[in-house]
């Protein structure tokens, strides 16, 4: 037993031009596994649907808009009794189109017994919103759906596999904690010991190993998965990924996101009502957003408030036609008062150019640490018009960064965070591993670990044409100086 740690990805071609980039499976490696009726067909719950289980020939199309589905193909679909909705999601592997993912959800056949699986859970990386759902419905999903009893909840990140305790998670120990913030288990960064952690598992008997973190966390789960399988061990691994930036290309969107917009709110609300307190006010707030300006983007298109938006996608300036003080200038004549959300990956390279430097500092697991670009740039504004411009200003700064991290999931993101967690425990239980799981186009897929690491999301081009294209509601979008700046003037 045991495989090549660099086995190739498992990607299958099919008719025109189709590709499955599929997950890894137990079997891969320990062919002749046993399988077993999947319990969940016995659950009165399910007894009434016949369709529950996902056909193992069901894929995950990854561009929509890309599918050219010819409408003979279509009407044939059709008669067959799919949805247009399906049709263009979910498609048989001899369907025509290009990259697909392993559909998620229940499978006929399992490879666990129940009373064999000895799971376990850790959390690592930066805290997010919803992170003790996803450990909650882990938890009972498989207590209650597979009548597993053994879940044990590893502390402290990744770390924690060899050098903390653990906790027995049952129903009744999760049942209140997806209305706290944070993660019960606690997390880290750093800490990554492929061989001790894999000891530790094998040591402890564990078969499932549900990894709940970010991109680095993803990567860190994908060479656990690889030596698993050099060992030749009956381990399912499952990544759950999260990120509150939501700079994942290939999902819709992830965890903790929408919470984390929706709490922005708060912040920017509260820079509104101090900026048009006062004569010349201005509130700026910092915004997550290490290199995607989707939290600042989406903060400030819900909130209407904001006069200008600064995200790492578009370089920005301040001095000169078309800067940052032209355009503050401006709106303060105009409307007595502004706010600015910028997003703390933004202008980066204007405080290295100023010989601002972090000496390149690292966090402990090797993410470069940011300036604080809110602080400097409410240094450079004050700076500009109370010592050059003598204009009497008053700006206030929020930086509510942890604050918004460490509330507890809205409802959104509970939904979502429930229905991600039985997708990988159902994968898991029907014998995958080493995939991520999430939605692509409206549907949970089965991810491949290397193409989760190996994609971030940029707003870049696309958040200009997001804007232009979808303004409209009272809203109107203004590019400043040579098309860097993005601006919103949202008319109060
Ligand atoms: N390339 C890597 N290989 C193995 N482990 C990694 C790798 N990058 C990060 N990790 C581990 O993943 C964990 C979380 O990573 P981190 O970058 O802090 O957060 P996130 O998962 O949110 O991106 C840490 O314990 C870190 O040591
Ligand atoms: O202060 P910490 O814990 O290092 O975390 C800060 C980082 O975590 C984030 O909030 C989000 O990280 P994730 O995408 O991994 O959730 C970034 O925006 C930020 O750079």
């Amino acid at each position: 037993m045991g495989h090549g740690v660099d086995s190739p990805p498992k990607i299958v071609t099919g008719s025109h031009g189709y590709v499955l980039e599929d997950v890894p499976h137990l079997i891969d490696y320990i062919p002749d596994l046993a399988t077993y009726p999947n319990p969940l067909q016995d659950n009165p719950a399910y007894s009434v649907v016949k369709q529950y289980f996902v056909n193992m020939d069901d894929t995950v199309a990854q561009k929509v808009c890309e599918c050219a589905l010819l409408m003979s193909e279509i009407r044939k679909l059709a008669s067959g009794g799919l949805t247009s909705q399906e049709i263009l999601i979910v498609v048989h592997k001899d369907s025509p189109r290009e990259t697909h993912f392993r559909r998620a959800g229940p499978r006929q056949k399992v490879y666990f017994e129940s009373d064999e699986v000895h799971a376990c859970i850790v959390t690592c990386g930066g805290l997010c919103p919803g992170l003790n759902t996803v450990i909650r419905e882990i938890v009972c999903g498989l207590y209650d759906m597979y009548g597993v009893r053994k879940i044990l909840g590893i502390e402290g990140g990744y770390s924690g596999f060899y050098s903390r305790n653990t906790i027995s998670l049952t129903p009744k120990v999760v049942n209140d904690i997806h209305k706290r913030g944070g993660t019960i288990l606690g997390t880290s960064r750093g800490g990554h010991d492929t061989s001790k952690i894999v000891d530790s598992i094998q040591d402890r008997g564990i078969n499932q190993v549900y990894i709940i973190g970010g991109d680095g966390t993803q990567k860190g789960a994908s060479v656990i998965f690889k030596e698993m399988r050099r060992r030749g061990l009956k381990v399912a691994i499952a990544g759950i990924p999260k990120t509150i930036d939501n700079d994942i290309a290939v999902i819709d969107k992830s965890f903790g996101f929408d919470t984390a917009v929706e709490e922005a709110q708060r912040a920017i609300n509260a820079a509104h009502v101090e900026a048009e307190s006062m004569e010349n006010g201005i509130g700026i707030v910092k915004l997550m957003g290490r290199y995607s300006g989707f939290i600042a983007m989406y903060a400030t298109l819900a909130s209407r408030d904001v006069d200008c938006c600064l995200i790492p996608e578009s370089p920005f300036y301040l001095e000169g036609h078309g800067g940052v003080y032209e355009f503050i200038e401006r709106r303060l004549k105009e409307n007595g008062h502004m706010v600015i959300v910028i997003a703390e990956g933004a202008g980066q390279d204007l405080l290295l150019s100023e010989g601002i430097n972090s000496v390149n500092q690292k966090d402990a697991s090797g993410n470069k640490v940011l300036l604080d670009v809110g602080l400097w740039l409410s240094q450079k504004i004050k700076d500009h018009f109370t010592r050059r411009r003598k204009v009497v200003m008053n700006l206030k700064y929020i930086d509510p960064t942890y604050m918004i991290r460490a509330v507890p999931s809205n409802a959104s993101d509970n939904v979502y965070c429930t229905l991600l967690a039985h997708s990988a425990l159902h994968g898991a239980m029907a014998g995958y591993t080493g995939f991520t799981v999430g939605p692509v186009n409206g549907r949970h897929a089965y991810i491949p670990f290397h193409i989760k690491s190996s994609v971030v999301l940029s707003l870049d081009h696309q958040g200009q044409d997001f804007l232009r294209s979808n303004l409209g509601l009272g809203m109107q979008m203004e590019l400043v100086g040579d098309k860097d700046l993005i601006s919103i003037l949202i008319p109060g």
